[in-house]
């Protein structure tokens, strides 16, 4: 039985709010043992000056987290579920969905103005492709402007280049404090989130029981159902991070229902099908709706938008 826990965490202030509200959930549950936060840097935290999509490695944010598990230095790795690819590394499992805060997308926006009020040929500053695609389906002529880094650092450039919207996810702005800065909660009709979004997972090698048996306190049913549902429709897309998917699903009762859409890069050409089902049957679920996009094109579509990665700069 360990009594010093260590918790690893990419080094960003969000990532390390996160690592907290995990060490001070488990502390609560167990006072006798000491928790500490580990901050490890990924390569998508050094590589900042290059686009999401053109950088298009699986794991990005969590492949140092991960080797640290793997060679013993800490003993479970805070993610947001988001950012970890469906498949894992041999040797390891995610202990715990914890529960979801509300997934969706934010505006962020000079005088208070929804996407719908934005002046034509507004400037908009976003570093994913799900976004941007998204939203110039909704509004054509929008311009998008691709910015990277981390939280504070998008808020920052949403002033110094004076652009007139900005589009970040809910969960992170809330967990900063910045709350007050929303003008507008995107509606899952203009655009939908990244698989998995809102929610935190914590990771840990397979065979170690004591950290598991710790984690099932945190692991919040309904949020790893609706995610695996999520995350099962990604994996039969093949989809990583940056390929032009999104997905919501909500567990209500017994029921699950899933809505996934593929576009590609442009926002022209848009698929988007819903399901509903059992909730024991969350992953099937995920993979047949997948498969309906399927058959109504979306291979071609992500095809393409794969394609297009390597010559895609803005
Ligand atoms: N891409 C970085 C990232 N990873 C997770 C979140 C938000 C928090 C979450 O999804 O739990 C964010 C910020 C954003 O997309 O605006």
């Amino acid at each position: 039985m360990v009594n010093q826990v260590i918790i690893g965490s990419r080094d960003s202030d969000l990532a390390m709010w996160q690592a907290s509200w995990v060490a001070e959930a488990l502390q609560q549950a167990y006072p006798d043992r000491s928790f500490q936060i580990k901050g490890i840097k990924t390569k998508g935290d050094n590589i900042l000056d290059v686009a999401l999509a053109k950088i298009g490695d699986k794991g990005l944010f969590t492949k140092e987290l991960e080797a640290a598990l793997l060679n013993g230095t800490i003993h479970m790795a805070v993610h947001s579920m988001k950012d970890l690819p469906t498949q894992l590394p041999e040797g390891l499992d995610i202990g715990a969905v914890c529960e979801r805060e509300y997934p969706g997308d934010v505006l962020i926006s000079r005088n208070n103005l929804q996407l719908a009020d934005l002046k034509k040929g507004a400037r908009v500053g976003t570093s994913s492709l799900r976004r941007r695609a998204q939203l110039l389906h909704y509004r054509p002529d929008l311009q998008m402007v691709d910015i990277r880094g981390n939280l504070n650092t998008r808020l920052r450039k949403f002033k110094e280049l004076e652009l007139d919207a900005l589009v970040l996810a809910y969960a992170g702005i809330k967990r900063l404090g910045f709350e007050e800065l929303i003008t507008q909660l995107i509606p899952f009709d203009i655009c939908l989130p990244a698989v998995g979004q809102g929610s935190l997972g914590v990771e840990l090698t397979s065979t170690d029981t004591a950290t598991r048996a710790m984690l099932a306190h945190l692991d919040h049913r309904p949020s790893r159902t609706a995610i695996a549902a999520e995350r099962a429709f990604m994996q039969r897309l093949e989809g990583g991070c940056q390929v032009p998917i999104g997905a919501y699903s909500q567990v209500e009762g017994e029921l699950l229902t899933l809505t996934g859409t593929v576009f590609d890069l442009h926002g022209q050409t848009m698929l988007r099908h819903s399901i509903t089902g059992s909730a024991v049957n969350a992953k099937q679920l995920g993979i047949r709706l997948a498969e309906v996009l399927i058959d109504h094109g979306a291979e071609k579509i992500l095809h393409q938008a794969r394609q297009e990665f390597g010559r895609y700069d803005k």
